[in-house]
């Protein structure tokens, strides 16, 4: 994944509390760097999601049409070192939408955990994984190990975390979509996807998480 080798030679690795309140991780925000942003524009990231998601933002003039329902609060790759910033406490992101995309495969543990499969025994229709073939990685006691390429699209509202990294390092591209109120069939999806966060178990219904 050329991403990766791009982000690697960039040194500034921010230890950020914006894209995290109140977590600690290791990041390099994409939107800040307009040669990342360009490769991954020109990656199929976007066609997978509006696969996952059956539907299809406009994307003329660089992917930013206002048409679109989806547009990026946040782009970045999160860097886990084992011994250091070696896991993501479980928590909800800002956003309706959410994926993760591995860059990397050399690290032992990781994934991206999550509480409504370690609840449901490992259903992962639960997140949408959408890998490039039959052999995308595997769910293991809720914690999704995808391989390296391999779009896992999941409700931002669904409690989950980054796993424990043993070994090496770990390189994964986090993106927090925000998505237009107004278009309704992509809040109704949106809906669908934070019930999956078994709510009702917290004495809240879905639509509470919603804006
Ligand atoms: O490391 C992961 O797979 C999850 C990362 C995450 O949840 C986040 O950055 O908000
Ligand atoms: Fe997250």
């Amino acid at each position: 994944i050329s991403l990766l080798a791009s982000c690697s030679v960039l040194s500034n690795w921010t230890s950020s509390q914006t894209s995290h309140a109140n977590f600690s991780t290791k990041d390099i925000s994409l939107l800040d760097h307009t040669s990342l942003m360009e490769q991954f524009n020109s990656t199929d990231v976007y066609d997978k999601i509006e696969e996952a998601y059956k539907m299809i933002p406009s994307r003329s003039n660089g992917r930013t049409n206002a048409r679109s329902p989806l547009s990026f609060l946040d782009l970045f790759v999160v860097k886990y070192t084992a011994g250091d910033f070696d896991e993501l406490n479980m928590h909800r992101d800002g956003s309706l939408i959410s994926f993760t995309l591995p860059l990397s495969e050399e690290h032992e543990g990781g994934g991206t955990t999550f509480e409504c499969l370690q609840d449901d025994g490992d259903d992962h229709d639960r997140v949408l994984v959408h890998g490039v073939n039959t052999d995308w990685g595997e769910v293991k006691n809720g914690t999704v190990h995808a391989r390296a390429g391999t779009l896992v699209v999941h409700s931002g509202k669904m409690m989950h975390g980054g796993g424990k990294v043993t070994k090496n390092n770990r390189y994964v591209l986090v993106g927090f979509l925000h998505v237009e109120s107004k278009d309704e069939d992509m809040f109704r999806l949106c809906k669908r996807l934070a019930r999956f966060d078994a709510p009702e178990k917290r004495g809240y219904s879905a639509e509470d998480l919603l804006p």
